[in-house]
């Protein structure tokens, strides 16, 4: 891989965006090399958790500017597809996700982050969606994602003047999970993901699927998916170990069947 760093720790697979020297701009490249790691990984029943991270001082500054020059219409478009079908693969991706933002993270770094189910932060990053002062937009998701996690007000607010918000700030308003030292992002990101990796696989992809789909559905959809969801669940292996173990005063180990 040119871009990427790809670490397979299991039950852990390590996606670190690598090119450091441009604060780990997405370019075409790395958006092809995450697709095709996750690809290859979807079936690893060893991998229970995706974590995304970056190099150097930067989680992202988004998509490469440097490729922007090359843009017009048409391949202006393409690209965006290019990486919005990224991100809602990523979205989508049956296994749980998290971004450790270790430090910027903008414009389409932002957006991957947003992909992911969970953000955990370093004190020390900022995060923003400056697109606006290059005189576009947010083209991976961002206008959506955002949206839908912190409202209308703050997610035009944030791409309207384009300006980067701290850490604790992105906390307050949701748009992160958790914020934590520097010094302890990837011991406190390794606690996180080794909870979720003891989780049941299948009840984890059932419940991401379901709350993505409630997302932009009317509720009705959303609460019969859950119930009928239910009779899905209840054929897993998974949980009657679950209620076993629990009846049983012992802890359970799930096994994704
Ligand atoms: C992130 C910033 C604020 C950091 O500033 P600074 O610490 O001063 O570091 P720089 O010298 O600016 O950056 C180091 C090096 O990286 C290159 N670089 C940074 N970001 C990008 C990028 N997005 N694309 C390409 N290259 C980038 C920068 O040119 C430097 O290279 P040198 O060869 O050493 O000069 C600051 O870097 C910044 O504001 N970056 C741009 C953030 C941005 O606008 N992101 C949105 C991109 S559009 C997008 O994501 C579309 C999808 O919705």
């Amino acid at each position: 891989m040119e871009t990427i760093i790809v670490k397979n720790e299991p039950p852990f697979l390590r996606i670190t965006l690598n090119r450091p020297d441009r604060l780990n701009a997405i370019n075409k490249k790395m958006i092809e090399e995450i697709r095709t790691v996750l690809e290859e990984t979807v079936k690893d029943e060893k991998v229970r958790v995706i974590i995304f991270t970056g190099n150097g001082r930067a989680f992202s500054a988004g998509a490469d500017i440097s490729q922007f020059k090359e843009l017009e219409g048409l391949t202006a478009w393409q690209f965006a597809m290019k990486g919005r079908e990224l991100m809602d693969y990523i979205e989508n991706y049956p296994k749980p996700t998290i971004a450790m933002i270790n430090g910027y993270a903008l414009g389409g770094g932002l957006e991957l982050a947003l992909a992911c189910d969970i953000r955990i932060a370093s004190d020390e990053a900022q995060l923003g969606l400056p697109e606006i002062t290059l005189g576009i937009y947010p083209g991976f998701g961002g206008t959506q994602r955002l949206l839908k996690l912190v409202g209308k007000s703050r997610t035009l607010e944030m791409i309207m003047l384009g300006e980067r918000i701290s850490a604790k700030d992105a906390e307050r308003i949701g748009l992160v999970n958790r914020v934590v030292p520097s010094n302890d992002l990837e011991k406190e990101t390794l606690n996180l993901a080794s909870k979720l990796a003891e989780r049941p696989p299948l009840a984890i992809q059932l419940s991401k699927l379901i709350v993505n789909q409630g997302m932009n559905s009317p509720i009705t959809v959303g609460l019969n998916m859950e119930s009928l969801g239910w009779g899905v669940i209840f054929t897993t292996k998974d949980s009657k170990e679950g209620v076993n173990a629990f009846l049983e005063k012992r802890k359970p180990n799930f096994k994704g069947e």
